[in-house]
């Protein structure tokens, strides 16, 4: 399983997280949220290892800003938490990885990602909430269940501390990766370094069990 943490927008934090080795690590480019960039200095990747997947988070952005901050901070995946089209998506794939994130509830119709399924590299299944995201709520993740397509997906949505030994137990062939946000900072946009540790240590050890198995 890989492991993305989202919402960095400090030096030190940014490194310090960088130092844990994630898979990913994503920025908030919706200025509505308290995780919003602003103005974060454009060479403030530069000492990340390319290894680390750099990602925008945008939501409903249009897609000359979406192009402007892929060019000015080398973001080489943007996560999707608008209503953005498939058209939109398509746009973009092939360039950089695209992940289109849904806000997932009792009701949702898994259905709707038929449209979707070629024009992106990844579904994120987030909890539904009129902020697009950063809740810090979990949803049923039995209801991942429900999901057919052949996309791997990421879950997001109230990851915290308390429920890593949960996420182990979903069994979907699609599950891709965690996001690891809002429930592991000390203050909006701060990573608790703590807690990351433990996750990332949890996970790896489930990972290293599932290789074994
Ligand atoms: O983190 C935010 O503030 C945010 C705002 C708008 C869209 C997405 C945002 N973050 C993403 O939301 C999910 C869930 O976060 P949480 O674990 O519930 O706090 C996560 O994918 C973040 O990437």
């Amino acid at each position: 399983m890989k492991i993305k943490v989202c919402g960095l927008k400090y030096q030190d934090n940014i490194n310090a997280v960088a130092d844990l080795a994630p898979d990913y690590m994503g920025f908030i480019c919706y200025d509505r949220s308290p995780r919003f960039i602003g103005q974060m200095e454009n060479d403030l990747f530069d000492e990340l290892p390319n290894s680390i997947i750099k990602t925008a988070v945008f939501v409903n952005e249009n897609a000359e800003q979406v192009s402007k901050l892929i060019a000015l901070y080398k973001f080489s995946a943007i996560q999707l938490h608008g209503n953005e089209s498939p058209d939109f998506c398509n746009r973009f794939k092939n360039k950089v990885t695209v992940i289109k994130a849904y806000g997932v509830d009792e009701d949702f119709d898994f259905g709707i990602l038929e449209r979707y399924k070629n024009n992106v590299d990844f579904f994120m299944f987030d909890t539904k909430t009129a902020e697009h995201g950063g809740s810090g709520r979990k949803f049923n993740w039995d209801i991942l269940n429900k999901y057919e397509l052949n996309v791997p997906f990421f879950l997001s949505g109230g990851l915290s501390p308390d429920n890593m030994e949960e996420v182990k137990k979903i069994d979907h062939p699609m599950f891709y990766a965690v996001d690891l946000n809002s429930r592991f900072e000390t203050s909006p946009g701060i990573k608790d370094i703590n807690k990351l540790t433990t996750a990332f240590n949890t996970i790896k050890k489930f990972n290293s069990d599932e290789v074994r198995s």
